[in-house]
């Protein structure tokens, strides 16, 4: 089965392509920012999907989102492996415990 992992690597190989052959590259190449700006884009049109749309565009731009992350995450040398920890960490506790905890 295809995994974000995989996506993950993919988009680290494709970092050391050319920008002519590779969309990837060609983002990685214009920075943190624009990647920064790129997942905002598709984050809103995942949230206008999200909110009205049909499950065909919500699946679609949920997907430009994933990929948008890993771009953005590589752009930023934060490794995806890292956040799956983080996530990993999380699960010891509720998201209510955890807000409840921080309010304490
Ligand atoms: N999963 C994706 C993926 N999802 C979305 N996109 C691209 O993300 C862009 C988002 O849509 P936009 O309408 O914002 O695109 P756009 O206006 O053309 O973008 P800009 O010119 O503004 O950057 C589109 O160009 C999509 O093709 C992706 N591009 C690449 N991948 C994966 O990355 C792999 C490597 O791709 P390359 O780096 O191009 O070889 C591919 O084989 C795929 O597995």
């Amino acid at each position: 089965m295809f995994t974000l992992d995989d996506l993950a690597e993919i988009v680290d190989r494709r970092a050391d392509a050319s920008a002519e052959k590779s969309y990837t590259r060609s983002l990685l190449e214009k920075g943190p920012t624009h990647c920064a700006r790129k997942f905002g884009e598709e984050a809103i049109e995942l949230t206008i999907a999200g909110a009205a749309g049909g499950e065909d565009s919500v699946r679609a731009e949920a997907a430009d989102v994933l990929y948008h992350l890993l771009v953005l995450l590589r752009s930023r040398g934060v490794a995806f492996d890292s956040v799956v920890r983080e996530l990993e960490s999380r699960t010891r506790q509720s998201g209510h415990e955890e807000k409840a905890a921080r309010k304490a």
